[in-house]
């Protein structure tokens, strides 16, 4: 996850290794990464593997397809999305070649600047609270819309296509995100710009590269724990060879795959509070492995800060009252991260 604004942080989070420096090293996770098996035993029963549903875009049934796949997981995948798959490829070459870089080379791009945790650069969690467990994974986090608040100084030169690269897949993902946000007004039955036209053209959008080294000890570790996104919608580039994500559904988790070059869709809170509830923000986590490293790229698309946002007044009536209350982004954001460096989550507190 993204981090709050930026603040003094404790020499604890400031002078941590990276994770995969300790992987490299072959060092077993430390105590403070040590998932406690009272909350969450990462592997404690082998998960169920099922393929998330395939949503066909501009398609007759598009909206159909959208809307009983996010009543019933919150996400699915789009196959043809129209990104060439030797585009994908590259972007991943890309991610996997910056992380492949020497430390010090990342570290130009820290997020740690002056002694301050920033919320974009290279880097992992913030340390905010004493006994928090922390994931298995580093990130190179940027904001890459709306562009004029872009912090170049922050984005790579080494590989040095990422930059282009990362250029064109934000445009890419923003026309796709449109449309998607299009048919799934539709499938809510409102009219197909509302969520457009609330974003606005210049939403807000942060790319988040997912680094997760492999891990001598993967049932005592999650790359990433359980989590609902704070965002509108968010789309996922998997890794192309190492599955690793899950998500809960029904009270179990599944084990998520998905077809080669597609592109997972899932709904975050901001959709959850929007909807009244219509559809749920899914919780997922990620799982690391004993012997591949793996890396994801999530476009993280939300309202801007200062939006407020609340339940479509067409999904409110009688038989549905109104479930949220509306909040500002910004404020919802600010509570989400306290609450999910802990492993909680926030959407209750917009919930009356
Ligand atoms: O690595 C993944 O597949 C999921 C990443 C994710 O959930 C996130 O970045 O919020
Ligand atoms: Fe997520």
């Amino acid at each position: 996850m993204d981090a709050p604004m930026s603040r003094v942080v404790k020499s604890m989070s400031t002078e941590r290794k990276m994770v995969q420096e300790r992987s490299e090293a072959g060092e077993a996770p430390p105590i403070e990464y040590i998932v406690k098996e009272s909350q969450c035993p990462p592997n404690a029963q082998p998960p169920l593997t099922a393929p998330l549903p395939v949503v066909h875009l501009g398609q007759p049934d598009e909206a159909e397809e959208i809307k009983t796949a996010l009543q019933s997981w919150g996400m699915f995948q789009v196959i043809d999305h129209g990104m060439p798959p030797s585009f994908l490829d590259e972007l991943g070459d890309v991610a996997r070649a910056f992380f492949k870089l020497p430390v010090e080379e990342k570290q130009k791009y820290s997020n740690i600047r002056d002694g301050k945790f920033g919320i974009e650069g290279y880097g992992n969690d913030e340390v905010i609270a004493e006994g928090q467990i922390l994931d298995w994974t580093d990130r190179l986090f940027l904001l890459v819309q709306p562009e004029d608040q872009r912090k170049l100084e922050l984005w790579p030169t080494n590989p040095n296509s990422l930059r282009d690269v990362l250029h064109e897949y934000t445009r890419k993902t923003k026309k796709l995100v449109k449309n998607v946000l299009k048919t799934t007004a539709k499938s809510l039955e409102l009219s197909e710009d509302f969520f457009i036209s609330h974003l606005g053209d210049k939403f807000s959008i942060f790319a988040r590269f997912n680094y997760y080294p492999c891990c001598l000890k993967p049932d005592l570790v999650l790359g990433l724990k359980p989590h609902s996104d704070r965002t509108l919608i968010t789309v996922i580039l998997p890794d192309k060879d190492v599955e690793g994500l899950q998500v809960m559904k029904d009270g179990e988790w599944i084990k998520v795959t998905t077809s080669p070059h597609a592109l997972i869709f899932n709904i975050g809170d901001q959709m959850e509070i929007m909807s009244n509830g219509m559809f749920k923000s899914p919780v997922h986590r990620v799982v690391t492995s004993p012997d591949k490293d793996r890396i994801s790229i999530a476009m993280l698309c939300a309202n801007l800060p200062e939006k407020v946002i609340g339940p479509a007044d067409e999904l409110v009536n009688d038989m549905r009252p109104r479930m949220y209350k509306n909040v500002k982004v910004k404020d919802y954001t600010e509570v989400f991260f306290q609450r999910f460096y802990q492993g909680k989550r926030a959407i209750d507190w917009a919930q009356f």
